[in-house]
């Protein structure tokens, strides 16, 4: 019998009803639901605020929703089977490496390491794929994590990120501090590793350039709701129009302004307003 051809059948991430919210009175994600297959490489679009990172923490297994069939990833829980995560089969790459610090805010790692220490801390790593990352990063393994500029830091962040061949990567707008060599060269490696591996890669970004070669499904969000998830080349809009940028641009200006035209004024729901039973105390 002919093998399974994991990147043409399986579903790779499965969310299925998801409900999710940071304030009980005001879900985020209701009913939502998103399939992905194996290989895809889909790029997550919305506006600020939309619900982007959310999801992929979500995906990432870093948020618990309720019910172990509700967000799947590779067919397993993405919160409860924390084994996707320690495998390395689930890999999340957001935020930048520092700490939130009171008043002060996000304030980078100050620890004194090389880039050396960092990435041959981590064990079992195929030393080819770890030299292809190292070159492919273009990582002097002499920088010092305190001293090394916020894109330096960010290629050691992305390349520890990918010592383990992932089988599913979410991306959350990490390639912002990269110059443009280094940007085009990950984005054509991220290709190679869904091409070649049957790879899975969501990224969320809002810089489209060269995206509309190297994204091969698009997933659009609007105040937490799935308002479009199908191929690229399957997008009407995106054949009449010049190119990705454009067609996103277009999508988020109509959205502000359908918000504009259907803003109610806001529920107060302080116990010092006064209501219609307060006066009977009056
Ligand atoms: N820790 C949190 N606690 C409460 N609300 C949060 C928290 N994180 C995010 N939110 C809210 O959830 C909503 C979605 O935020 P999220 O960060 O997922 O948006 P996003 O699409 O990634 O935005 P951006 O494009 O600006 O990165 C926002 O309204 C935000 O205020």
């Amino acid at each position: 019998m002919a093998e399974k051809n994991a990147s043409a059948v399986d579903g790779a991430i499965r969310v299925s009803g998801m409900q999710f919210s940071y304030d009980v009175q005001d879900p985020i994600f209701f009913d939502f639901n998103l399939d992905l297959p194996a290989g895809s490489r889909c790029l997550l679009v919305g506006a600020n605020g939309s619900g982007k990172t959310t999801l992929l923490k979500i995906l990432a297994g870093k948020h618990m929703v309720g019910g172990k069939n509700v967000v799947q990833v590779l067919d397993r829980s993405a919160f409860h089977d924390t084994e996707l995560v320690c495998s390395g089969d689930l890999s999340y790459l957001g935020g930048s490496w520092s700490k939130t610090a009171g008043s002060a805010g996000d304030i980078p790692l100050q620890g004194d390491f090389s880039a050396e220490h960092m990435i041959f801390g981590v064990e079992g790593i195929d030393p080819f794929r770890r030299e292809k990352l190292i070159d492919l990063l273009d990582i002097n393994l002499q920088w010092r994590m305190h001293k090394v500029s916020d894109g330096q830091r960010r290629r050691v962040q992305i390349c520890m990120g990918l010592l383990h061949p992932f089988k599913v990567l979410l991306l959350d707008e990490v390639t912002v501090d990269l110059d443009v060599v280094a940007r085009m060269d990950l984005l054509e490696f991220f290709k190679e590793e869904c091409e070649q591996r049957g790879a899975t890669i969501v990224y969320a970004t809002h810089i489209f350039d060269g995206l509309e070669t190297w994204a091969s499904h698009l997933a659009y969000i609007n105040g937490g709701e799935l308002k479009l998830s199908a191929k690229l080349d399957e997008i009407k809009d995106l054949k009449t129009s010049p190119n990705l940028l454009s067609v996103v641009e277009a999508w988020l200006r109509s959205e502000t302004k359908v918000e504009k035209k259907t803003k109610k004024k806001p529920v107060v729901t302080s116990p010092f307003m006064s209501s219609r039973q307060m006066a009977y105390y009056r």
